[in-house]
């Protein structure tokens, strides 16, 4: 009989925390996660550190590094209701937390972090500024970056949400409400844009400019005057990936320094976007809420959609100024899977009206009772209400 131990990259615990059991198939038996050192990146089975490793315990004992594959087969011969007993004879006892652990651990040394792009790309940016340590993971689209950390592939998620000059990102807005993340933080950045280049190439012999849609409107001006072709694609460090890739000569990129000196592409020019001060606005998301303070200023989330009635919309939002409370921002999108309300109306026949889903982000904590007090008189008005987060405030220099 053989039994298996998973040693190595043990340092994501806290990532499965909260789940019962980790069946790890192959007809063998469930394994306690909350006692078992497997790093959630070892469980994925993707980016194995070269020093996980199996080892096999019983009549052979052998150091095998682990892979994808072997997750399938492995057969845990381990007492789920015993992880002492399991501790003790698999010679494995958890290494006690030291101080700089914890100094490691609020920069995001452990936290995996999902982004839309390729490495270099703005998002990337941002991951990096709300977790300078973390393991950034970049996604096709930024719904794989919702699912990834839904299936426990990630630990967060960082994704735009506005931008100074192109206003709210749309998508992200309807996306934040199909899936069922909640948001943690926020980040906001600024976004030099600069054009770029294969070495060698003149800014007169570029034709066209690939770059994320966003990045393409926030230079709209500079672009105009170049007279170039516009290409979207799906990132702006994957339009420099692109350029470089394919070696065009006819082709520059709109995207971030570092992209640059990541493709081995030359910068012809710098602050490409319309305006100079041009701030991107992340929201970071993760699959528990954090639990709201009042230790420094926060920003609380809400959607929610209103019967209709002569002033609801007025109403719901003096719920906030009767408690002082200050909106930051509101944003309306249509009711996408039932665009048009039917209203009788007494005099005219019935009525067809759009259908909203109203954001709000206002300046209060959830911990604070006015905050609670406000969405509870909202209840009164709303046919639907969710909070998407209560975070602190990102306060910092851009
Ligand atoms: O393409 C990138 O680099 C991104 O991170 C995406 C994105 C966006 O979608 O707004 C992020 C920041 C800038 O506003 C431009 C592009």
């Amino acid at each position: 009989m053989t039994s298996l131990m998973a040693v190595g990259t043990s340092n994501s615990i806290d990532g499965l925390f909260g789940l019962e059991r980790w069946d790890l198939g192959g007809g063998g038996r469930s394994l306690n996660a909350a006692a078992c050192p497997l790093s959630l990146k070892w469980v994925a089975g993707r980016n194995v550190d070269e020093k996980a490793c199996l080892k096999l315990a019983g009549d052979e004992t052998a150091i095998v590094p682990i892979s994808a594959a072997e997750l399938d087969r492995v057969t845990m011969n381990v007492d789920p209701l015993e992880p002492r007993k399991w501790n003790r004879e698999l010679n494995f006892l958890p290494k006690p937390l030291s101080a700089l652990d914890l100094v490691s651990s609020s920069q995001g040394s452990n936290v995996r972090v999902a982004y839309q792009g390729v490495p270099g790309a703005f998002s990337e940016d941002a991951a990096l500024k709300a977790y300078p340590m973390c393991e950034t993971v970049p996604c096709e689209q930024c719904e794989v970056a919702f699912k990834a950390v839904e299936l426990w592939v990630v630990d967060k998620a960082v994704l735009p949400i506005e931008n100074s000059l192109g206003g709210s990102i749309h998508r992200n807005h309807d996306l934040l409400l199909c899936h069922r993340l909640h948001i943690v933080g926020e980040v906001q950045l600024a976004v030099n844009h600069c054009l770029m280049a294969m070495p060698g190439v003149r800014k007169e012999e570029i034709k066209r400019v690939l770059s994320h849609p966003h990045a393409l409107a926030q230079c709209e001006f500079k672009l105009a005057k170049l007279g170039v072709i516009r290409q979207n694609v799906d990132d702006t460090a994957g339009a420099a990936q692109f350029v470089a890739s394919n070696n065009l000569k006819d082709a520059g990129a709109i995207a971030s320094a570092r992209a640059a000196e990541l493709y081995g592409l030359n910068i012809i020019e710098e602050n490409m976007q319309d305006f100079s001060h041009n701030i991107t606005r992340f929201l970071i998301l993760a699959r528990e809420p954090i639990i709201p303070g009042t230790d420094r200023p926060y920003k609380t989330s809400v959607v929610f959609s209103l019967d209709e009635g002569p002033g609801v919309l007025f109403k719901a939002l003096a719920v906030f100024s009767l408690r002082d409370i200050s909106l930051l921002k509101i944003e309306s999108r249509p009711q996408r899977k039932r665009p048009l309300r039917v209203v009788d109306g007494l005099n005219h026949g019935t009525a067809k009206y759009f259908d909203y889903l109203f954001y709000v982000d206002f300046e209060a904590s959830m911990a604070e009772p006015r905050a609670q007090n406000a969405l509870s008189h909202l209840q009164e008005f709303a046919t639907f209400l969710r909070v998407l987060g209560s975070y602190p405030r990102d306060l910092s220099d851009c």
